[in-house]
């Protein structure tokens, strides 16, 4: 393997309009002195996605992102999921809170979901935040990886830290949400001594499976 990652490039887009999303992208990969650039950045239109799982929206706006920009692209399908509302809002995470992006309006439809079932025990009240990531590259290549984390939604929310639904979710082992977590508590990862990355949010861990899967040997020299 040679010093450079197989796909990454030098240049890589990150296919997301979602600014928390892409700063995270940013943490994640700043040590790699890549240049980063986002979807929005280069005024790439926001694809429909019309897929029925995280795995196949990833693979929608990787593709399309990096189609139109002749470079590699990374994109991330994620969402929260509530297993007492079977898996909902899911991937229609962001749908939930409509154009005006009122996550406030969002946690306060899963609450109030979770209230009409009777939720109100915390073991009733477990939820996973699921991301999927795709690597395209304009070649037509492609790479899926996913990442999960369990916890509990609780309520009211707490914290201001975070985007979308982080202050109803407490990953499991914390007595915080993710609203109340710096970043690099949610999402920086940790590099154990084989080069393998690991984290604890969906996003840092679908991270190191990335890494995983473009380094299986060990990461570059
Ligand atoms: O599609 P892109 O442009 O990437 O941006 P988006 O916001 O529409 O992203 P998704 O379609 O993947 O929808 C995922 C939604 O799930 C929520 N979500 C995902 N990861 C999250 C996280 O780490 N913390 C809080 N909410 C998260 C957040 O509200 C997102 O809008
Ligand atoms: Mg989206």
């Amino acid at each position: 393997m040679t010093g450079q990652a197989p796909a990454l490039g030098a240049r890589l887009v990150i296919a997301t309009h979602n600014a928390g999303k892409l700063a995270e992208f940013r943490e994640l990969l700043a040590p790699f002195g890549l240049d980063v650039v986002s979807a929005g950045e280069l005024g790439l239109p926001e694809p429909e996605e019309t897929g029925t799982t995280y795995a196949e929206n990833a693979r929608i706006k990787a593709e399309t992102a990096a189609a139109l920009s002749g470079l590699p692209a990374l994109a991330d399908d994620s969402g929260l999921a509530v297993q007492a509302l079977w898996g909902a809002p899911g991937i229609f995470s962001a749908r939930w809170a409509g154009p005006d992006k009122d996550f406030t309006g969002a946690m306060a439809r899963v609450e109030e979901d979770l209230q009409d079932r009777g939720a109100t025990a915390p073991e009733q009240r477990r939820a996973a935040f699921v991301a999927a990531l795709c690597l395209a590259t304009p070649d037509g290549d492609g790479l899926d990886v996913e990442g999960a984390v369990h916890g509990v939604i609780v309520w009211p929310p707490r914290g201001t830290l975070g985007f979308g639904y982080d202050p109803m979710f407490q990953p499991d082992g914390f007595d915080r949400t993710f609203g109340e977590m710096a970043s690099d508590e949610k999402h920086g990862v940790v590099w154990d001594g084989a080069g393998r990355a690991t984290g604890l949010s969906h996003r840092a861990r679908a991270f190191g499976e990335l890494m995983a899967a473009l380094y299986p040997e060990g990461p570059p020299r």
